[in-house]
């Protein structure tokens, strides 16, 4: 049975200042308390929107795991746990698991296993297709996994190179429409897409989809974000500067099951 709009969520570390970072030069200073106040402020718009919110238990020796998109991707009614291509992060996929069990029972749970590697930030689900970034974090044998796993749900799935960013999210995400955007110095193959938008911003790439007219980015984008209203769309913006500054956005920070 669907579930209907249940938002899952992970607390940031106390340690969150030693969270990995590839992409993007290291920040000075990463402030707990302004991440745990921004990360509240955060949830409370998806609670306003009328989601229920299921919260993974905080893991203090996991820097990285308030991004809990990169340890479960949701397909409709299954789950699949990823298997993180950093080590820092390995450990995080099995408290999400057992809260996923705990509070959707009826969720079927797959696994990314063996020498495959997957990070939920590189999957981006356009209606029945799945765009899966390969770069630093997702390896061929965990798109392979993936590939299997989706084809049973319907999906087709499309494999992307990712080189000039951390995931693929960070790179390109998709409105309620189905159009990609992006920020083009970031992104490898625009023309992979069939819809693409690009958007003028590093911050304006990641938006998540609300509903089929309002999406919630980032504060830190403001040109995207009239470009979008003119665009028809509402646009509700969160300040993340602390998850930013740890190569985080907005998608990052949740795992939405519909
Ligand atoms: C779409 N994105 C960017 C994500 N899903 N995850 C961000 C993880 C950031 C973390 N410091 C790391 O390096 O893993």
């Amino acid at each position: 049975m669907p579930h209907s709009k249940t938002l899952l969520v992970r607390p940031p570390s106390s340690r969150m200042a030693e969270g990995q970072i590839t992409h993007i030069a290291k920040p000075t200073s990463v402030s707990h308390e302004r991440a745990q106040a921004q990360w509240e402020a955060y949830v409370d718009i998806y609670r306003a929107e009328g989601w229920t919110v299921v919260e993974v238990p905080v893991a203090d020796d996991c820097p990285d795991c308030v991004f809990i998109e990169d340890a479960v991707v949701m397909f409709g009614n299954t789950a699949v746990i990823t298997a993180p291509g950093t080590p820092s992060r390995a450990a995080e996929p099995v408290a999400v698991e057992a809260a996923i069990r705990a509070a959707l029972p009826d969720v079927c749970v797959a696994r990314i296993e063996g020498t495959g590697t997957l990070d939920g930030g590189d999957v981006l689900k356009v209606g029945k297709d799945v765009y899966v970034g390969l770069g630093v974090r997702t390896n061929a044998e965990g798109v392979r996994q993936l590939r299997r796993i989706v084809h049973a749900e319907g999906y087709c799935l499309h494999a992307v190179p990712v080189t000039k960013a951390l995931h693929l999210k960070s790179a390109v995400t998709a409105l309620p429409d189905g159009t990609v955007i992006g920020w083009l110095p970031i992104v490898d193959n625009p023309s992979i897409f069939p819809r693409f938008m690009p958007v003028p911003e590093e911050h304006g790439v990641a938006v998540v989809v609300l509903s089929d007219e309002h999406v919630l980015m980032s504060n830190d984008a403001p040109e995207t974000t009239k470009l979008l209203e003119r665009m028809g769309f509402t646009v509700t913006t969160v300040g993340i500067s602390e998850f930013e500054a740890l190569e985080g956005c907005v998608t990052c920070l949740s795992v939405r099951v519909r």
